[in-house]
């Protein structure tokens, strides 16, 4: 479990993380998310000690990382892939990671085989692609069997293939009860990935829920209906609060009125439907709508934050 208390990190003027407060629960992937500058990077540095908290403090399985006699073992951290000896080969340098922590040979394959690095383990590091980067940057952050995972931006420069498979494995990680955080700017690979999400905008938290509750806490859900009588039934819901949309002949999305409701107020007017479907907002959607005036050098007062309560009310409103 990773718990921030009134985290906050100053850099001169610059306030990176404001006051931010948050639990990532064990046993779920959570999704850190925000625009560019929204302080994920500097909180995920702070958690792992690597920035010191002007003020507040983070804990990781109730302990600052420092006060953890085998950090290895505790927390794994992909930070930057990037951020290795490349004179090296990728089993060597996770030999000389492990030995730090008693961690042998023996682990090193096994993470080796668990990232599907075993063709260029013996390979200079220096030589790898981005994809491979990322891969032997998940190694090292599985070396220690950790509790606790810490991922920024995994699937940055991965194929499909990879994108997939880091998917799968977080989520078993997340299964065996594991605590998960991961930040992408991957919206659609995220809504398939995690299970809660903490949206950070401009240092501060804007959103901390379920992901269904933010998608529908953050955006009007829309019903199609399909009708030859679609000009009556628009007339027949019009109100200031209804969007009504021609689509195609014979077809509306309407905006403000649930789908039970469009077919009880067109079953008493003896209207035909052909299709009601309420349609679900991407998260995508509900990630613009969310961050709309949180990007950095935009004018514009701060969202709303939501919370697990907020989003629920708001969900159990419609
Ligand atoms: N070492 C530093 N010195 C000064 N300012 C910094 C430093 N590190 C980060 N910042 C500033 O703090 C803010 C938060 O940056 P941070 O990298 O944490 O954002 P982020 O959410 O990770 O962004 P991105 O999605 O682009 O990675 C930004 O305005 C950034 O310019």
């Amino acid at each position: 479990m990773i718990q921030a208390q009134s985290l906050t990190k100053r850099y001169g003027t610059k306030t990176a993380v404001d006051s931010v407060d948050f639990t990532v629960q064990p046993g779920k992937v959570t999704g850190f998310l925000g625009p560019n500058g929204a302080g994920k990077s500097t909180t995920m540095r702070m958690i792992v000690g690597l920035d010191r908290p002007s003020a507040g403090q983070v804990t990781v399985n109730g302990k600052l990382y420092r006060e953890h006699s085998a950090p290895l073992r505790e927390v794994g951290v992909l930070l930057d892939a990037k951020a290795v000896h490349t004179g090296r080969t990728a089993y060597n340098h996770l030999l000389a990671m492990g030995a730090t922590h008693g961690i042998g040979a023996g682990r090193v394959k096994e993470v080796i085989e668990l990232t599907g690095l075993e063709s260029v383990a013996r390979k200079r590091v220096g030589g790898f692609s981005l994809g491979m980067g990322q891969r032997l940057g998940i190694a090292a952050a599985l070396l220690g069997d950790p509790a606790t995972l810490i991922l920024d931006e995994p699937v940055n420069g991965l194929d499909p293939e990879g994108v997939q498979w880091v998917r799968h494995l977080v989520r078993r990680l997340a299964a065996e009860g594991r605590t998960v955080l991961l930040s992408s700017h991957l919206m659609s690979e995220m809504a398939l990935t995690a299970d809660h999400l903490i949206v950070l905008g401009r240092g501060r938290v804007i959103a901390d829920a379920p992901v269904d509750s933010i998608i529908a806490a953050a955006t009007r859900s829309t019903v199609r209906v399909r009708s030859p009588h679609s000009a009556h039934l628009a007339t027949l819901l019009a109100q200031p609060d209804v969007t009504v949309t021609n689509i195609e002949q014979d077809v509306l999305e309407i905006v403000g009125v649930s789908a039970p409701e469009i077919g009880e107020a067109a079953t008493r007017a003896g209207i035909v439907l052909h299709e009601l479907t309420p349609l679900s907002a991407s998260l995508e959607e509900a990630y613009m709508t969310l961050t709309q005036n949180e990007v950095e050098y935009r004018t514009g007062g701060p969202a709303d934050t939501i919370t697990a309560n907020s989003a629920d009310t708001a969900e159990a409103a419609r």
